[in-house]
């Protein structure tokens, strides 16, 4: 019996132990099967890192050929300028030469006068002498024949006769020395026209070598001109290339420029701004001097200093602005402290031609270049919107029937009384729900709505700006081009943002609503500088939504777009401090990666919104 159960019980624990193994084979062969998953994940992971490895190895060889490129070039441009400044050392030494010809052919020519003059006073003289000689030789003739007449017809007395003979030997006497004279006279003939001679030599010996130095002068300047033209032609090589380094890099451009000093910028008018001449920074270095002597040096994609002309900025970026009719996102905002020049570059006067800033120049550019590509069969649409932001309330400044608000009287959502909020639409792109949208078709109608903005937009008087801007404006132009005979679509967007002023509470005297608009503008600035921050420390959370102006900027800071920051400064001693914060924040967002920008050519659907990316 007790065997049996034992048996039984045996049998149970077998049947147990076989359970287990087929439960501990079934583990381990789902065990199996996620690792053979895990490797076959693994595998896959070691590919794509292969290939991730391969395109960074791709992109830094592209990097570093551009950069050898540019190196390349850039010494092609000292030899260039080397041998510029030796050509314009000989050209000026030739110049210097061919003046003291000219003065030597001169001196020459005078000489030839005075002595043609004085051959023909000594011809003359001459003639004279001779008449004179003539004229006595022939009275003595007569004398003489009178005195025989006189002796064989009357015999007068002897003293009568020898009175004759006295007065004739005397006139006799007066002949030889007018033929003494005459032939000093002759001699002196004989001089002359030899001098006379020797000084035509000279001239033509004079004109030869005039004529030879003109020659060479000739050459000199062509060959001046050649190099110019490669120095300039190398220069946009260098440009393009520095461009494409930065694209390639992602980077947000920085250029910065100093407006000119005005006679009532009051004290501290020494020079606190200098530019350094070496050839690495020539045209892209600033440096600022302290008080203490302290000098901080600071380098941009350029410097443009206080004698740049509207235009001479205006090349700088139509190839940015360019761009946007080739399907790229554009941005381009202007930073710096109040009254350094913002407006005047983003929107300057667009009625006086020298003076129009880069909105109007960046649009005749845009509608002269849609018309020659027109050519090629392009068709461009432009949208247009404009809009700012005062006091954390976004303003349509192209609703029609606005009234000038420039009394700041009105309320925080503006005349219309409308609230405008920032959308995202599918693509994440912000855009603004009803805010007036114009077709654009001609220079005329931009500049009227410019006009019609520039009137609308918030200005106050602070002690540092009479004009200033109290508000962020931010102009948009949507373009969207088809190439009918290609089929080619492309959607470009140019934002022009002009930011207000950023200034310290204590310098501006703000006071009232102006304090108010004074902590609004710096809080949505410091805002900004987050932004930036983040974006340069690459972390995580970048945060773009902790004001209207960096969500409406999300795009442009964080995307694909060609990003150019304009930090403006202000050259006055005074103002060292608020530069130097304006310097040091350009340098941050000078170094702050944003992607690599991409061209948008796909078709999208028909959507009437106009998006800032
Ligand atoms: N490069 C320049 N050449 C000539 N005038 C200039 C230049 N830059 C600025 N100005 C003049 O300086 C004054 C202040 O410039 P602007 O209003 O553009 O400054 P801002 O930075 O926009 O100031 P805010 O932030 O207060 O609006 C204006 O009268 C403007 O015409």
């Amino acid at each position: 019996m007790k065997e049996k159960e034992a048996r039984i019980a045996s049998e149970k624990v077998q049947g147990l132990l076989s359970e287990d193994l087929k439960k501990a084979e079934q583990e381990k062969l789902a065990a199996d099967h996620q690792i053979a998953s895990q490797k076959d994940m693994y595998k896959r992971l070691q590919e794509y890192n292969t290939s991730l490895q391969q395109y960074n190895s791709k992109l830094q060889t592209e990097l570093s050929t551009a950069n050898e490129s540019l190196k390349k070039v850039e010494k092609e441009k000292l030899a260039i300028v080397e041998n510029l400044s030796t050509l314009r050392g000989h050209y000026n030494t030739l110049q210097e030469q061919l003046t003291s010809s000219r003065a030597s052919v001169d001196e020459a020519v005078r000489l030839k006068e005075s002595l043609v003059n004085e051959v023909k006073c000594l011809r003359e003289e001459l003639h004279r002498v001779r008449e004179d000689r003539d004229r006595q030789v022939s009275e003595v003739q007569a004398l003489t024949a009178d005195l025989l007449k006189f002796r064989e017809k009357t015999g007068k007395s002897f003293m009568e006769l020898d009175n004759l003979t006295i007065k004739s030997n005397a006139l006799q006497e007066t002949c030889s020395s007018q033929l003494e004279q005459i032939r000093i006279l002759q001699h002196q003939l004989a001089a002359a026209n030899e001098k006379l001679k020797m000084a035509d030599l000279s001239t033509i010996e004079t004109k030869v070598k005039f004529d030879e130095q003109k020659r060479t002068i000739v050459e000199l300047q062509e060959r001046l001109e050649n190099a110019e033209l490669q120095l300039s032609e190398g220069e946009q090589l260098r440009k393009k290339l520095h461009n494409t380094i930065l694209e390639l890099k992602g980077n947000i451009r920085v250029f910065c420029r100093v407006r000119p000093m005005f006679s009532d910028d009051g004290s501290g008018t020494e020079t606190v701004i200098s530019y350094p001449t070496s050839t690495e920074t020539l045209g892209r270095g600033i440096e600022l001097l302290q008080s203490g002597g302290q000098k901080y040096p600071f380098t941009f994609d350029k410097v443009f200093s206080h004698e740049a002309s509207q235009q001479d900025v205006f090349v700088e970026i139509s190839q940015l602005v360019q761009s946007a009719l080739d399907g790229y996102k554009v941005c381009i905002f202007a930073y710096g402290q109040t009254g350094s020049g913002k407006t005047y570059t983003m929107l300057g006067k667009p009625d006086a031609p020298k003076q129009k800033g880069l909105i109007p120049r960046s649009l005749e550019q845009i509608f002269q270049t849609s018309q020659v590509l027109s050519a090629q069969g392009w068709k461009y649409k432009l949208q247009a919107s404009m809009l700012e932001i005062y006091n954390e309330t976004i303003r349509d400044l192209l609703l029609p029937n606005r009234s000038n608000p420039s009394d700041m009287t009105r309320g925080e959502s503006g005349v219309s009384g409308k609230q405008y909020t920032i959308k995202h639409d599918a693509n994440g792109n912000a855009y603004v729900p009803d805010l007036t949208i114009v077709d654009v078709c001609s220079i005329q109608e931009i500049t009227l709505l410019l006009e019609q903005a520039a009137q609308s937009r918030s200005v106050g008087k602070t002690l540092m700006n009479e004009q200033s801007s109290r508000s962020h404006s931010v102009f948009t132009l949507r373009i969207s081009g088809v190439n009918e005979n290609t089929e080619q679509q492309v959607q470009g967007v140019l934002n022009l943002i002009d930011l207000a002023g950023s200034e310290r509470l204590s310098r501006s005297g703000a006071t009232g609503d102006r304090l108010k608009e004074t902590q609004a503008i710096n809080k949505s600035l410091s805002c900004l500088s987050d932004v930036i921050f983040a974006l340069a420390k690459r972390e995580d959370h970048v945060p773009f939504r902790n004001s209207k102006l960096t969500t409406l900027l999300q795009p442009c800071l964080g995307g694909d777009s060609k990003t150019l920051m304009f930090v403006n400064i202000s050259p006055e001693s005074s103002s060292v401090g608020e530069s130097l914060c304006s310097l040091r924040f350009a340098a941050r967002v000078n170094a702050c990666e944003i992607g690599v920008p991409r061209r948008h050519t796909a078709i999208r659907s028909a959507d009437s919104r106009l998006s800032y990316g």
